[in-house]
């Protein structure tokens, strides 16, 4: 007992000084923000916090595990932002969808978090500078791309600041918990056909009905028990569901990948991502020729895709992310090539890398 009592001592002591060093860093953080105020600078820099999750990863001796670091100085960094600035960002809300986790996941709990019903909102909320970000799903991994994100950065002056990949886990809730009240299953569209063989398996005779958000789902079960929501875990503890069954998605590694959008153009990590899009000739080859310029350069494509340009029928504008900064030589080099045989280029944005 005694020996618990003078660990636990011990823990307050060590506790006490890193409450210290906390204000000690925060006072730095304080003058850093004065001087990025002078300078007109963002005060945002997501290639700084990189810089020192990755820096603190690799010098740590444990035991405190490598993992958790960036969850514990993403809080530090966060609060400590706020005390330059309180960061407003826009989600793709209501709260509790996967957005908002994502939202709390890269800019932590002291970022004030603004839900917006649909993506063209939190494009118009950043672009009208009410709040400094947004965060916006743009891909998963097994039903592919989010169309509506996609066409939003053909007319808007927003880039890519960031990027936030967040495991996917589904769960079947509604106010009583019990498998034998439901009668109707809400969700949003892409919830709902990840989950389509559980749901043929074992809700064949319940009404399947889609709605815009797994959180709004989760917001209508909540005033009935005979109706349940196909939803994150974050959105029952928001709506006050019981977990009727967890986890029934019909395949594991189920990740989307949101983007944050902003004015802000992070510098170079080491570790980057430049996203662009295009449009070509109809000539044959004309892809071809164009992406030949990243396999000279040695450059990894992660994706691409494409979409009906709405301007001309059956013309297409295509995007593409590729691995590297535009910052590095041999993506300036590429990309200098590549504008040369492409009709319309625009650069989306360099960012760091998301964490899978
Ligand atoms: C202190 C700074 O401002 C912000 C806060 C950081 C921190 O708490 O370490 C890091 C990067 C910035 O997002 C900075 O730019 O160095």
């Amino acid at each position: 007992m005694d020996r618990l009592n003078d660990l636990r001592k011990e823990i307050d002591k060590i506790d006490e000084q890193i409450l210290k060093l906390l204000n000690e860093r925060a006072k730095l953080v304080i003058e850093i923000g004065k001087i990025k105020k002078e300078q007109n600078k963002p005060l945002y820099v997501p290639s700084r916090e990189k810089a020192i999750y990755e820096r603190l990863k690799s010098i740590n001796t444990g035991p405190f595990p490598d993992e958790y670091i960036k969850n514990v100085f993403r809080e530090i960094i966060s609060a400590s932002l706020s005390l330059e600035e309180v960061q407003k960002i826009a989600y793709l809300g209501p709260e509790g969808t996967f957005t908002h986790l994502a939202g709390i996941k890269h800019f932590g709990l002291a970022a004030k978090l603004i839900p917006l019903s649909n993506i063209s909102d939190v494009f118009e909320y950043v672009e009208k500078k009410r709040c400094a970000y947004g965060v916006i799903p743009i891909e998963n991994s097994l039903e592919g791309v989010v169309n509506h994100t996609l066409d939003m950065f053909m007319d808007s002056a927003l880039k890519i600041c960031g990027e936030i990949f967040l495991e996917v886990s589904h769960h079947l809730m509604n106010l009583s918990g019990k498998f034998e009240d439901i009668r109707k299953i809400y969700s949003h569209p892409h919830a709902i056909a990840q989950c389509r063989k559980w749901l043929s398996k074992n809700a064949r005779n319940i009404t399947i009905v889609e709605v815009e958000s797994t959180a709004k789902a989760a917001e209508i079960a909540k005033g009935d028990a005979s109706v349940a929501a196909i939803a994150s875990e974050m959105a029952e503890i928001q709506y006050g569901l019981k977990i009727v069954e967890k986890s029934i998605e019909d395949y594991t590694n189920n990740y989307t990948r949101f983007l944050v959008i902003g004015f802000n153009e992070p510098a170079k990590t080491g570790n980057d991502k430049t996203s662009i899009m295009f449009s070509l000739a109809h000539k044959a080859g004309s892809l071809y020729n164009a992406l030949k310029a990243f396999a000279e350069e040695n450059i990894n494509m992660t994706k691409i895709e494409s979409r009906p340009s709405k301007r001309k029928a059956w013309e297409y504008i295509f995007y593409v992310d590729i691995d590297g900064h535009i910052d590095d030589e041999p993506v300036k080099k590429a990309l200098e090539n590549f504008s040369k045989n492409v009709n319309m280029l625009k650069i989306l944005g360099s960012y760091p890398k998301g964490e899978k």
